[in-house]
């Protein structure tokens, strides 16, 4: 029986880092080794899939841009309409991965196992991960029971939601976690799965990437003790379609500030309530009275995921009751 067919999309990252020596698991360059290489020094990954890569990008993910990902997904979503692809790896730096994971799963409309995957440490350190994390992704992508699950995420031997997972910690193999907890797990090649997503995602998506060719630009404004207007008056100012505003709390707004995200929608600018803090959920008119400012809530997205999922629903609707649907829904 032939194996299935997977492709590495590679777009840089730690996971393509090297570093001067081993011991260097911070100090490194990201985006330096090719696709490959990757795969040939992982002999593993023949026995369970037969893996061809292309290299999309060669980028630290803190500079990928929105065209970046536009470019990415139309890719991704060409490759899952393939009779010879039966799944997807996007290798991937870790510092936007959640981001990238969330706009695939949002747009890219195919029942075929879709992962992301990073690396905390560069191949040349000391216990790097990058190797185990990709051999993990190549396993889901090829397994049927990974389908129809919305894009996932493979690190520190879990199977993660790419809409929920975000990464916590920045120096620390055990980086990416979601309040909701993980899929599954991967050990020694075998799937574990505990729960699926009920979110929309891929083919219950009303977005897709095959009719979108540039994302709107919506921008993040920090609440914070102190804060001033000066950020988000001059990002209401700047040709913005959204702002997500990431408050205090339970997505609570500094009095002085109100005004201003107030002035932001009356010039026909959806502004969305999320939180900085990286768990829980914003409450429709609970800390702020969301209906009467028109105001839009995150639900259970960090300000980051909020901005992807604004992007994606800025091409089909500015209206903010059905803004509000769409970020209930997703
Ligand atoms: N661990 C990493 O991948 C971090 C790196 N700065 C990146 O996101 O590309």
């Amino acid at each position: 029986q032939s194996l299935p067919n997977v492709v590495i999309l590679a777009t840089g990252g730690t996971i393509a880092g090297a570093g001067a020596s081993a011991v260097n698991s911070a100090t490194y360059s990201a985006a330096k080794v090719p696709v490959d290489k990757l795969i040939a020094g992982l002999p593993e990954l023949s026995k369970v899939a037969s893996v061809r890569g292309e290299q999309v990008f060669q980028i630290a993910s803190e500079s990928l841009t929105n065209d970046n990902l536009v470019t990415l997904a139309k890719r991704v979503s060409a490759l899952s309409k393939q009779a010879d692809v039966d799944g997807i790896v996007i290798t991937h730096g870790t510092d936007t991965l959640e981001e990238t994971a969330y706009f695939l799963t949002l747009t890219v409309h195919t029942p075929k196992p879709i992962i992301v995957v990073g690396s905390m440490r560069p191949g040349t350190a000391l216990s790097a991960d990058g190797a185990l994390n990709l051999f993990n992704a190549v396993n889901v992508a090829a397994s049927k029971d990974a389908g129809g699950r919305g894009v996932l995420v493979t690190m520190n031997d879990e199977i993660q939601s790419g809409r929920d997972v975000s990464k916590t910690v920045n120096i620390k193999t055990e980086a990416f976690k979601s309040q909701w907890g993980p899929l599954g797990m991967i050990v020694e090649g075998r799937n574990y799965w505990f729960r699926a997503p009920v979110k929309r995602h891929t083919m219950q998506s009303e977005f897709n990437i095959d009719s979108i060719d540039a994302l709107p630009p919506v921008e993040i404004a920090l609440g914070y003790e102190g804060v001033t207007p000066v950020a988000i008056n001059a990002l209401g100012a700047s040709g913005i379609k959204a702002l997500v505003h990431a408050g205090t709390g339970n997505g609570s707004v500094a009095d002085r500030i109100v005004p201003h995200l107030q002035k932001v929608r009356a010039d026909g600018i959806p502004v969305i309530r999320s939180s900085r803090v990286p768990d829980g959920f914003v409450i429709r008119n609970a800390e702020q009275p969301d209906d009467k400012y028109d105001w839009v809530v995150a639900h259970d997205l960090r300000p980051q995921k909020a901005r992807i999922l604004a992007m994606v629903a800025l091409t089909k609707t500015k209206d903010t009751k059905e803004l509000q649907r769409i970020f209930w829904e997703y």
